[in-house]
């Protein structure tokens, strides 16, 4: 019976920080989990391991966030990852150590939203039918990191869409660099920065005489946590590694 199965031993890393303190908060509302270790900057990551943990979770920064998955997964540690920063080459890192541990699993996921992940599925299913298609994600000002790890998925998934296409029309010469924002796979990306924003995305796609814009927002960081408890529950049924939220929905 439900009733009677132990636990999920969490431990979180980045737990000081804006996600993090909301995930500790998550995991502890719910019933089937138990927060055994927040770690942060300067702390021990052996809390982690000391405190027995199945399923660590990582939202702290790009530059650090590979040494504590390697560290994880040699703790034989299953790994829910929402930093951002994941490239196919850190992708395939990740698989080459995982190689090694078949029973293990790790989720890396660009976004932890419903909403968000349903809006890269959207974007990418309606990129073939159209010409042009732009991305603008808006974010708080205390972020670090330019373009969001979910624009970058998006462009990524718009352009396997949009294979064998023709380019995008465009006679523009920037007379300003920057001014047409980043190309992501051929996919142009605009990042802005502003107080108040939490996290959004838009994706403009444009045709002959119409366009169609579908846009995300996350008002508040508690949209991120049904996917992320979803994450830790699945992670322990999934070896190896999953990308995206969108495989643990089916
Ligand atoms: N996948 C998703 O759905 C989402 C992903 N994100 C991503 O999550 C990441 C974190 O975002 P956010 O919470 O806003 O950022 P914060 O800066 O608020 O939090 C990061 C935390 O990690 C800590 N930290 C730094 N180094 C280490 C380390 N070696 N070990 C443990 N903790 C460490 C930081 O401490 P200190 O500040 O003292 O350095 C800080 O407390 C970003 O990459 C962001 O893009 C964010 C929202 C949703
Ligand atoms: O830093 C954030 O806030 C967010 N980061 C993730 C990203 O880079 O895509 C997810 C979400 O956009 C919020």
């Amino acid at each position: 019976m439900d009733d009677e199965r132990e636990p999920i031993k969490v431990g979180v890393l980045g737990a000081r920080g804006r996600m993090g303190t909301e995930v500790c908060k998550a995991i502890d509302a719910a019933d089937d989990m138990e927060l055994v270790a927040m770690v942060d900057d300067g702390d021990w990551l052996f809390n982690v391991s000391d405190a027995g943990a199945d399923v660590v979770v990582d939202f702290t920064t790009p530059d650090v966030v590979m040494d504590n998955l390697h560290w994880c997964i040699d703790q034989n540690i299953n790994v829910v990852v929402g930093t951002s920063g994941f490239s196919e080459s850190r992708l395939e890192r990740v698989r080459s150590w995982l190689a090694h541990k078949p029973d293990l699993g790790v989720v890396v996921a660009p976004n932890f939203a419903i909403g968000a992940v349903l809006m890269m599925d959207f974007a990418a299913r309606a990129a073939r039918h159209f010409e042009s298609v732009e991305i603008v994600e808006m974010h708080h000002p205390k972020k670090i990191d330019a373009p969001s790890g979910t624009a970058v998925r998006t462009a990524e998934m718009i352009a396997e869409a949009r294979k064998g296409m023709p380019a995008m029309p465009d006679a523009t010469k920037e007379e300003m660099a920057g001014a047409r924002g980043t190309l992501v796979e051929g996919v142009p990306v605009h990042s802005i920065r502003a107080t108040g924003l939490v996290a959004h995305q838009e994706v403009l796609l444009g045709t002959e005489g119409e366009t169609l814009s579908i846009r995300h927002d996350s008002y508040d960081r508690k949209s991120f946590m049904p996917g992320v408890l979803l994450a830790v529950r699945k992670v322990l049924q999934r070896p190896g590694l999953t990308v995206g939220l969108g495989p643990l929905l089916d």
